[in-house]
């Protein structure tokens, strides 16, 4: 079984050395230089201290179209309007997005391909160009977004036991889910250069978060909102010592992933009915952070 995936980043290099067990995997990097210490020297996951390898193929992305039989797309979102006529293109007949938010969901659906989202609740850091850290254990959801689940059955049969992966029918549910935890928590930490745990332990970011979930919810036009509160509540005091993702980037002066969060929130059609002040407040500070 060959599988593809593009972008060797902190997600990437965690699939690729679990999906490399059991498939002939091929690692579509940017550069050169990245590609060839894969090549070299396979990929090392760090988990709890301890290394292991796993041997995969390393090629620059563009130099040949991927063929794979499966195309995993690693990158982060706002990297996807790029990478649409290349996947619609090449030869690879079924393509799965592992990224957070849901701005993507109308671009991949462009693509004339069997398509599937895996909503990823690991934690993973990129250590060097062929190094990852395992830094949460989690699970993957699956959800087949264009084209039949068959199509994707032999995907999910190369994953290791110890890497769950579980398959959901309501996959737009679980991305949703997960939005509304990334709403919360990513930009207000962002701004405040604070870790996770500080939007619940400091009684001030906590009220202000918990307004900012009330308008996430009410674009969302989502009901039970008190479960929702309590898992957004929980994922702060699970991670409460992690510096969020868009923290990390705002901090790298990296591009963030606001628009695939807060973007896409005030592109719904309830964001003409409901008003949201905060979530538009955050939504043009990440923007201006970024440049
Ligand atoms: N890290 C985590 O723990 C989790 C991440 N996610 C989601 O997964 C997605 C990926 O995140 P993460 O792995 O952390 O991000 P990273 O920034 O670590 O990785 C993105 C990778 O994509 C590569 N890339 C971008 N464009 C191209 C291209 N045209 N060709 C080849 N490679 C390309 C980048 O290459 P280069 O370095 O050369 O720029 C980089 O290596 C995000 O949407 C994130 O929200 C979800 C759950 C957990
Ligand atoms: C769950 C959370 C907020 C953990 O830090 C995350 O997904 C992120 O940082 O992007």
């Amino acid at each position: 079984m060959k599988i593809g995936i593009v972008g060797a980043g902190a997600v990437g290099l965690l699939f690729g050395f679990y999906l490399g067990k059991h498939a002939e995997v091929t690692m579509y990097t940017r550069t050169s230089t990245q590609a060839d210490s894969i090549q070299e020297r396979g990929i090392v996951c760090y988990t709890s201290g301890k290394a292991k390898a796993t041997a995969v193929k390393a090629k620059v992305l563009g130099e040949e179209l991927p063929a794979d039989e499966f195309l995993l797309v690693a990158t982060k979102q706002y990297h996807i309007t790029d990478l649409i006529p290349l996947l619609s293109e090449c030869e690879s007949k079924r393509i799965i997005f592992v990224q957070n938010g849901m701005g993507h969901l109308n671009a991949m659906q462009t693509i004339q391909k069997s398509i599937a989202v895996a909503i990823v609740e690991h934690g993973a850091k990129k250590v060097s160009g062929n190094e990852v850290e395992h830094t949460g254990q989690g699970v993957t959801k699956f959800g087949v977004v264009q084209g039949d689940s068959m199509d994707f059955t032999s995907f999910l049969a190369c994953f290791p036991p110890t890497f769950t992966v579980l398959e959901e029918p309501d996959w737009k549910q679980v991305m949703q889910h997960k939005l509304i935890v990334n709403a919360c928590i990513n930009p207000l930490t962002a701004l405040y250069r604070v870790s996770n745990g500080a939007l619940i332990y400091n009684a001030y970011f906590y009220q202000t978060m918990r307004q900012l979930f009330t308008e996430v919810i009410q674009l969302l036009d989502v009901q039970e909102s008190e479960f929702h509160w309590k898992r957004v509540c929980e994922v702060c005091v699970q991670t409460a010592s992690n510096r969020s993702s868009m923290l990390t980037d705002v901090t790298s002066n990296r591009p963030t992933e606001i628009d695939a969060i807060l973007g896409y929130l005030l592109q719904l059609p309830k964001a003409h009915e409901v008003k949201a002040p905060l979530v538009s407040f955050l939504h043009k500070s990440i923007k201006g952070l970024e440049m």
